[in-house]
């Protein structure tokens, strides 16, 4: 990576802004998935050994400017004091006098979380007012918050103009990864791209077909790509007005000598419901009233062959709606399958497939697991990151 890092400055004594992703998922005030909040550790640990004087800020949920109770980062306070074993003091703001007494009464290894910065209607307009305000309580920024680099905000964007601007650690190692396998991949190189909303992958699949040797398509958006060869699909997830684009792909694929992998059999069933009557049948035969909702047996096999002969693959979307237990068996076969593959380098993103990993205990047999959903997206797509943009280079 051409930019610096935590590694490349001094921070002894130093106040140090750190931009991290804490937006984690809630359920009744409880935090349900703490993966961001330990992948954030290795930079926080750095900085307070370093003997910086650390304050983290963070973004929870779309408040959209206004203070929500529900989404104050009192809980992620909590949870990241007890997996440190320090104190982390949480401030009810982000800036302002409570904000620059603790600063000042911070000592070296000290450790302040910042209030929600999607409190401030300027954090997602990005105000140059908000970001000289959060800059003036620092000395450096950094910005370790992979999952928001796609967001040009006064946190992540705007607050590097007016100070040293560097990246943590976990920031430098999700660029590493996800650019070393666009950039140079180990081949045969899979993509995997499944999930449900078409219109946000039709620019990856676009992207991706220039780089990949296979590129497997799954879930819901599959049904696009099974109406483009003329099949009917039923009451199955269908985006209309992308079937063109899909046809388009298919022989962009056979142009370029991409193997691109539809489902030849998929599972659809009468209800979305763990109870509902279920079938596998082949995509030329699915009822007009029934609803496809995962991969069929056939697909499973054809598509676990060649994610075991892959020397690295990507997987972004789930194979089918595997929330629910009848719908999991794609999903769960692409999982296992790359757990089974020692020497296949996977690597897993979007919020959901890395909910999916981890739903089947597989997450700590995957290569890497991105913690950027949106982010990982956009940078596969080859769009530049405005919060690794802003950061000074080497
Ligand atoms: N055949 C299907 N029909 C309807 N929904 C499906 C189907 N297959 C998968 N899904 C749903 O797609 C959702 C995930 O889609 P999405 O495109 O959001 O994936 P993702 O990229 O992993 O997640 P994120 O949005 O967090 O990046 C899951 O909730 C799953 O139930
Ligand atoms: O969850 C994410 O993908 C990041 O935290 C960014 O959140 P956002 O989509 O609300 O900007």
């Amino acid at each position: 990576m051409n930019k610096k890092s935590v590694r490349d400055i001094d921070l002894k004594g130093k106040v140090v802004f750190c931009r991290v992703d804490f937006n984690v998922p809630m359920k009744d005030g409880e935090i349900t998935d703490e993966t961001r909040i330990n992948a954030a550790l290795p930079t926080i640990k750095y900085l307070t050994e370093q003997g910086a004087k650390v304050l983290l800020a963070s973004h929870l949920g779309r408040p959209k400017g206004q203070v929500v109770d529900e989404l104050r980062l009192d809980p992620v306070a909590q949870r990241l004091s007890d997996l440190l074993g320090k104190e982390v003091i949480k401030t009810d703001e982000a800036y302002g006098p409570e904000v620059e007494k603790a600063v000042a009464n911070l000592e070296e290894g000290g450790i302040v979380l910042l209030e929600n910065v999607r409190f401030y209607p300027g954090e997602e307009k990005n105000d140059p007012e908000l970001a000289e305000k959060f800059a003036a309580l620092a000395d450096v920024y950094v910005n370790d918050a992979f999952g928001a680099a796609h967001r040009a905000h006064a946190s992540t964007e705007g607050i590097a103009k007016h100070l040293p601007a560097v990246s943590g650690l976990l920031m430098e190692k999700e660029l590493e990864v996800l650019g070393k396998a666009l950039s140079n991949p180990d081949r045969p190189f899979t993509a995997i791209i499944g999930g449900a909303k078409v219109k946000d992958k039709i620019d990856v699949i676009d992207n991706l077909l220039d780089k990949v040797d296979n590129l497997i398509i799954g879930g819901g958006l599959g049904y696009t790509f099974i109406k483009a060869l003329g099949y009917d699909v039923g009451k199955s997830l269908l985006e209309e007005d992308k079937v063109e684009t899909a046809k388009a792909f298919m022989q962009k694929a056979k142009e370029k000598g991409v193997n691109f992998l539809i489902a030849e059999d998929v599972l659809v069933a009468d209800d979305f419901s763990n109870d509902a009557n279920t079938k596998v049948v082949g995509i030329d035969s699915i009822p007009s009233d029934w609803e496809g909702l995962d991969i069929g047996t056939k697909t499973i096999e054809k598509y676990v062959k060649v994610i075991k002969e892959s020397k690295l693959v990507i997987w972004n979307g789930p194979m089918g709606v595997f929330e629910i237990d009848a719908f999991a068996n794609g999903t769960r076969a692409v999982a296992n399958a790359l757990a089974e593959s020692p020497d296949t380098y996977s690597v897993i993103g979007g919020g959901d497939s890395a909910a999916a990993v981890e739903k089947f205990g597989l997450a700590d047999k995957m290569s890497h697991i991105s913690t950027g959903g949106g982010a990982s997206l956009e940078f596969m797509e080859g769009k530049e990151l405005p919060g690794v943009v802003a950061l000074n280079d080497k």
